[in-house]
């Protein structure tokens, strides 16, 4: 039994009637202060809510109430308006949220989880305006219309949904608000039109693998090279130019924070961002004004397929980005969203027993902290990949208060990572037939992969990891995958992996296909770029306690 309690842990505090205290308050109320004489008649009570973490896994949070009792109902209340003013001190935690509930979401249990958790934030007086969707894109529509104005009278936005239901409403936030350059063009695009570009190339197929280098002329983080593409250096998502524009809220925005109430399929942003896949965890971590900033990767797709005409369109993930295997596996699974969250195993399956590969190039920023020395060759950089494998003793995984995140203040929206536009960035390019592509923007752990795809991804330190999945017989390819499902196995230690952690990557499918995974969601693209914006917006949420 507790024998303290911080305020920082209380989300309420409420007098209760003793003649009408009801059974479900005194089943919660499991452990209390009892005062003596406490049962007898004439006794008031107040109640005191809180939370308690489990023995065995300390990520997940349950809820707590300690009864007090007082014959004079005067003492009682002196009690209460005291703790609710020291509540009232208490930082940052919302006062009024806009709640989006996606019904179908899941197992179709939106609705019935949003009903669970609603009374916690009405016992801690939080004003919700809950909408429920009627549609996919309804929630994206709202946030799109929505004036600043209105968005600035809540205090967060919450998705009580999966990970794709997130996604559209933080596309809906970021579209049109987010201003910044876009992320730097693949060079086969420049080339095309008429520039010469030859950055690193390293043929993931060994054999030919030819290494060039000139970081001199590479044109593709300039920003002339967009200009020249016809693509103003600083232009918005919405084509107009960021100099012509007055920033309203500048982003990252650290008021309005965003919150998830797991209710989908797969949860991997609420796993690595509460350690638990639990509403009522993170309805605690919401009411308690819990705060944690995330990367977010600006997506921007240049050509949807391999004819079709230049036109950007940028999206956002915040949590995966992924082509081949699993852009085949997202476009499998919608074709039998009747079967529930079943549907990715049986839509998994079906594309594992196809083993298509896809002929690509990708390209990726160096990073300064990866790099062995200023020339790459064939030795060093298999060193440097080694040196990404390493053991799971050795990681540092990222975790409330994380010492990785919390080292440099988050970007400004209006610039680029600096690392893209440092003169010094070199990039490298992959090209060859990949089983998949995939660009980790955290760890994404989930109950498939319990350590995630990549164990020591962090979730606001301006870098995601690219996975390039080169060609190899099925058998290990099975390896991989189930080193992936296995808590501590090691699914890159395996030379047909390429791990490549960057703050940027471009790519260009060689064949027809051009299907993305962005957060689940399915996206067409047969070339993009993305970048990743450290911190750009905050959640409701502490991080993990591994
Ligand atoms: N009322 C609705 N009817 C149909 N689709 C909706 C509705 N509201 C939202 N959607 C769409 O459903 C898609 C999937 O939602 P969500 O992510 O919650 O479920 P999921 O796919 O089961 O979970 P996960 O993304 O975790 O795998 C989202 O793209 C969202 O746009």
């Amino acid at each position: 039994m507790a024998t303290k309690l911080t305020f920082s842990d209380v989300y309420a505090v409420e007098i209760i009637d003793s003649d009408v205290i009801l059974e479900s308050d005194l089943t919660l109320a499991a452990e209390c202060f009892v005062g003596n004489g406490s049962h007898d008649s004439g006794m008031n009570h107040f109640m005191v809510h809180t939370f308690q973490k489990s023995k065995s896994q300390p990520c997940l949070w349950s809820l707590a109430v300690y009864k007090f009792g007082n014959k004079d109902l005067q003492t009682c209340q002196m009690w209460v308006n005291k703790i609710n003013d020291s509540l009232s001190k208490e930082v940052g935690r919302p006062k009024n949220l806009l709640v989006f509930v996606h019904p179908m979401s899941g197992k179709g249990n939106g609705r019935r989880i949003w009903e669970t958790v609603a009374p916690i934030f009405s016992r801690a007086k939080i004003n919700t305006k809950v909408i429920v969707t009627q549609r996919a894109g309804h929630a994206f529509d709202v946030m799109t219309s929505a004036t600043n104005e209105e968005l600035n009278s809540y205090d967060g936005v919450l998705a009580v949904g999966g990970d794709g239901f997130f996604n559209e409403i933080l596309n809906g936030f970021l579209s049109s608000r987010h201003k910044a350059p876009f992320p730097p063009i693949p060079s086969d695009f420049l080339d095309a039109l008429g520039n010469n570009s030859n950055p690193l190339v390293n043929d993931p197929n060994g054999a030919d693998s030819e290494i060039h280098n000139n970081i001199e002329s590479d044109p593709l983080l300039s920003s002339s090279a967009h200009n020249e593409s016809g693509f103003s250096h600083l232009r918005t998502n919405d084509g107009s130019h960021i100099e012509d524009q007055q920033i309203e809220n500048p982003l990252p925005n650290q008021r309005l924070r965003f919150g998830i109430i797991p209710a989908g399929s797969t949860d991997a942003i609420v796993i690595c961002t509460t350690g638990a896949r639990d509403p009522i965890t993170s309805a605690l971590h919401i009411i308690l004004g819990k705060k944690l900033c995330l990367d977010v990767a600006q997506v921007v797709r240049w050509k949807t397929t391999s004819t079709s005409k230049i036109e950007p369109c940028v999206r956002y993930a915040a949590s995966f980005a992924g082509y081949g295997f699993y852009g085949d596996v997202i476009t499998e699974s919608e074709k039998y969203r009747w079967m529930g969250p079943k549907r990715y195993d049986y839509a998994g399956t079906k594309v594992f027993l196809k083993h298509r590969s896809y002929e690509a190039e990708v390209g990726y920023l160096e990073v300064e902290s990866e790099k062995d020395s200023s020339i790459l060759d064939g030795s060093r950089m298999l060193s440097r990949v080694r040196s990404l494998k390493r053991k799971k003793s050795e990681r540092n995984i990222c975790q409330a208060n994380c010492d990785v995140c919390n080292t440099k203040p988050v970007y400004s929206s209006t610039r680029s990572p600096p690392a893209i536009s440092s003169p010094e960035a070199r990039w490298l390019k992959s090209k060859g037939r990949f089983l998949s592509v995939g660009a980790a923007i955290m760890s994404n752990r989930n109950e498939r992969a319990p350590d995630g795809l990549v164990a020591d991804a962090h979730l606001s330190d301006g870098f995601l990891h690219l996975l390039l999945i080169k060609d190899c017989p099925h058998a290990l390819y099975l390896w991989h995958l189930t080193q992936l499902a296995r808590k501590g196995g090691n699914p890159l230690n395996f030379d047909f992996v390429e791990h490549h952690k960057t703050p940027a990557f471009t790519f260009t499918s060689i064949g027809k296909e051009s299907i993305w995974n962005l957060d689940g969601e399915l996206f067409q693209a047969h070339k993009l770029s993305a970048q990743v914006f450290r911190g750009l917006i905050c959640l409701f949420a502490s991080g993990p306690e591994v």
